[in-house]
């Protein structure tokens, strides 16, 4: 089962609260959480990676547990092995591509050097056409190979599984087809367990064999029922 859950948490902001409170349990390896802006994707993704901590529940990716609340466990992101790539990719724009793979990699302080020496750096930026530009910066990439840069190096670290937070929001229309068909193709080579959210209903055509839809942080059980209908 990739994901088995059954959390609460309530966000205050002034006198302004917003509760998310789900129960599910997802057993396809790539899930698709679908929901409009303000639903809660996010924070769950937040929880999921470690950055966020439930008020109560339980967490599990994988079959391994990552938050209990009955039984004090709550893993640190490290712990948890997943991989988060954000919305804008978040690359160093100061660091080669080959800099930004090796990254997750560095031991100590600095950031590695410009000619990182690493196999699995290598096999990365082989892997996704990455080493005609490895020496390049971020803004002189365009936006597949900025997306490919961060997937390697959300990849390098061979996490338990991939978290991404609307990974295509950013790219022009012609390149967000191209790049959900490769990320979608990667995703099945590799085997990694995928867990994308978006509000773009297209990524759930491409992406999906399970989705769950949010509404106002809870499971938004009309338009779950809907959409299983039109995939049946
Ligand atoms: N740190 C915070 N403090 C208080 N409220 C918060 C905080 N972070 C998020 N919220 C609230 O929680 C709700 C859900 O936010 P979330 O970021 O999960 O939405 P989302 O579904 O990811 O939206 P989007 O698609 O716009 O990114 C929103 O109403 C937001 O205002």
């Amino acid at each position: 089962m990739l994901l088995d859950l059954d959390i609460s948490k309530t966000m205050r902001s002034g006198n302004r609260e917003f509760r998310l409170d789900l129960s599910y349990s997802a057993s396809n390896d790539r899930l698709v959480i679908l929901g409009p802006s303000g639903s809660g994707k996010s924070l769950l993704l937040q929880m999921i990676a470690g950055l966020l901590k439930p008020d109560s529940g339980y967490l599990k990716l994988a079959g391994r547990t990552l938050f209990d609340q009955k039984q004090g466990v709550n893993l640190t992101p490290q712990q948890r092995q997943v991989a988060f790539l954000f919305q804008n990719y978040a690359l160093f724009p100061h660091l080669s591509v080959r800099q930004n793979v090796a990254f997750s990699l560095r031991r100590g302080l600095f950031n590695p050097s410009t000619k990182v020496a690493s196999k699995a750096v290598d096999y990365w930026l082989d892997n996704f056409g990455l080493e005609p530009v490895q020496h390049q910066r971020p803004h002189e990439l365009s936006g597949g190979q900025r997306q490919r840069t961060a997937l390697a190096r959300a990849l390098v670290t061979e996490p338990r599984a991939l978290l991404l937070d609307e990974p295509f929001s950013a790219l022009d229309p012609d390149l967000r087809i191209h790049m959900r068909k490769e990320l979608r193709e990667l995703q099945e080579r590799l085997a990694v367990p995928l867990i994308l959210i978006t509000h773009d209903v297209e990524d759930v055509k491409v992406f999906s064999n399970e989705t769950l839809c949010l509404k106002d942080g809870q499971i938004d059980q009309e338009r779950q029922q809907l959409l299983r209908a039109a995939i049946a």
